[in-house]
């Protein structure tokens, strides 16, 4: 399998380049040149597999060119061996024909295990064949930067930096990342917001010289396609589990920087019967004023009680795009441009065509809580505010009730006890187990100006072979 950029002047990659390179060198995007398709029969054929070997018989065709399929096997084995439930991602039903799916049972407490673990092991795996030692670098409104720690904190191959918003994530994702105190692991606070960190990591990627030519980086946010790839097969869980492939499925996801939801779109493209996919945002709203009315135009991000979701300008929102315009790479650089000076809108068939699939609703903290108490109320179920918003836009917009509606439970309720508290549900959130004394561990990390040159400079002094 060959992957394209979205933006169509790169060179096409082999799954090992993609891993090892984040963004194209045209600022695009990575996407499968084509993708494997299902019929019914092979996803029959599918039905009933445990969770770790269906992700390897999903995943294997993006990546055979590169792995070997024993060590693929034996890494995607090890991932999911590492989550809480023995179904790794297990369907709780909240009503008649309405359902969370708990992807929040990794080590880290939300849906970037699914991916993060096991890119951490890719890259081990190929840096280790190569010999070569790179420098990660991402950004983080809270889970990703916890996940990807988690995924690499062990290896010999990585140095890790990720920029997070001083003071803008909650409390127990801050310490989830800023208590691993190994050598490889960075943490930087920036004195900006998510979009900030966002920008920083994105102009680095597309000019590295800061780095000498002594390493490269490489990316753990979703630009990265393999953090895709792995997300693709949860959607494909919860249909197998739920009837498919004789039977359609609605999925409602918290949405930020729409990399979850465009795992999702790429199972239906797959051949999953997927009837609507709801995207659900908190009051950074830009997506949701995309699909509801074909007005794209970024706004000032809001602090939010879902902070993971405060994001304005989502990375893969261009993956989106580059199908609606049929694959064509200029009307996708065209787009983007014009959306850098004002509000842009797709030609009203195309738009149409994203409405036969999508829809989307916007929710602010009020009701973000009250959700979280009335299912409380209802099933004695605890949502995390970010699921809570999945499981709200899930209601309003359903288009069928007949179809079972999943939203994805994107992330565990103790990492926001704040919103939990604000709700009034008479319950605490309690940490797992591995994580009960996270609030007394020691914590590392370096604030920072939100300035380019000043987090290029603190990475080039401390990577751990920046003398060498
Ligand atoms: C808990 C949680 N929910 C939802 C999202 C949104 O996911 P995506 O950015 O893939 O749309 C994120 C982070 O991005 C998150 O951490
Ligand atoms: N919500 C994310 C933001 C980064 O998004 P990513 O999926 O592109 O890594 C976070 O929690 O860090």
């Amino acid at each position: 399998m060959r992957y394209i950029s979205t933006r169509g002047q790169a060179p096409a990659l082999s799954f090992e380049d993609v891993l090892l390179q984040g963004l194209a060198t045209d600022g695009g995007l990575y996407v499968p040149e084509t993708l494997p398709r299902y019929t019914p029969e092979d996803l029959m054929a599918l039905r009933g597999l445990p969770y770790d070997e269906l992700a390897c018989r999903v995943m294997y065709p993006f990546v055979e060119e590169s792995i070997a399929e024993d060590d693929f096997r034996a890494m995607v084995r090890e991932t999911y061996a590492g989550f809480a439930h023995r179904a790794v991602a297990p369907l709780v039903q909240l009503d008649a024909n309405e359902w969370v799916m708990e992807l929040f049972r990794g080590p880290t407490l939300a849906f970037k295990d699914f991916a993060l673990q096991l890119l951490g092991r890719l890259l081990d795996h190929v840096l280790e064949k190569r010999g070569q030692h790179v420098v990660i670098l991402g950004a983080t409104s809270g889970d990703t930067g916890s996940a990807a720690i988690e995924g690499c904190r062990h290896s010999e191959h990585v140095d890790i930096f990720i920029l997070h918003p001083h003071g803008r994530v909650s409390e127990v994702q801050r310490r989830q990342m800023t208590t691993v105190l190994s050598d490889n692991v960075h943490n930087i606070a920036v004195d900006g917001n998510f979009d900030d960190c966002q920008k920083m990591v994105k102009a680095s990627f597309a000019d590295q010289s800061f780095l000498e030519g002594k390493t490269s980086l490489v990316a753990v946010n979703s630009i990265n396609w393999a953090r895709i790839m792995a997300q693709i097969v949860y959607y494909i869980y919860a249909s197998l589990a739920l009837g498919g492939p004789h039977r359609s499925l609605a999925f409602s996801v918290p949405t930020g920087n729409f990399g979850d939801i465009f795992a999702g779109y790429l199972a239906r493209q797959m051949g999953v019967p997927v009837q609507q996919l709801v995207v659900a945002t908190n009051q950074n709203d830009i997506l949701h004023r995309f699909i509801s009315g074909n007005h794209y135009e970024t706004g000032k991000l809001q602090h939010t009680l879902s902070p993971s979701m405060d994001i304005t300008i989502s990375s893969n929102f261009e993956r989106l795009l580059f199908d609606l315009y049929g694959r064509h790479p200029e009307s996708v650089v065209q787009f983007l441009k014009s959306a850098e000076h004002g509000a842009v809108s797709l030609e009203n068939d195309r738009w149409k065509s994203a409405r036969g699939l999508f829809d989307s609703l916007s929710v602010n903290d009020e009701r973000t809580c009250e959700v979280i108490a009335e299912v409380y109320g209802e099933t004695e179920y605890l949502l995390d505010p970010h699921t809570a918003i999945g499981v709200e836009a899930a209601r309003r917009c359903r288009r069928d009730a007949t179809v079972p509606m999943v939203t994805m439970g994107t992330a565990h309720p103790a990492k926001f006890p704040d919103a939990v508290t604000r709700s009034g549900v008479p319950r605490e959130a309690a940490l797992p187990e591995h994580l009960s004394d996270l609030m007394e561990r020691e914590e590392r990390f370096t604030v920072l100006d939100n300035d380019l040159a000043t987090i290029q400079q603190f990475m080039a002094r401390n990577w751990r072979y920046a003398d060498s």
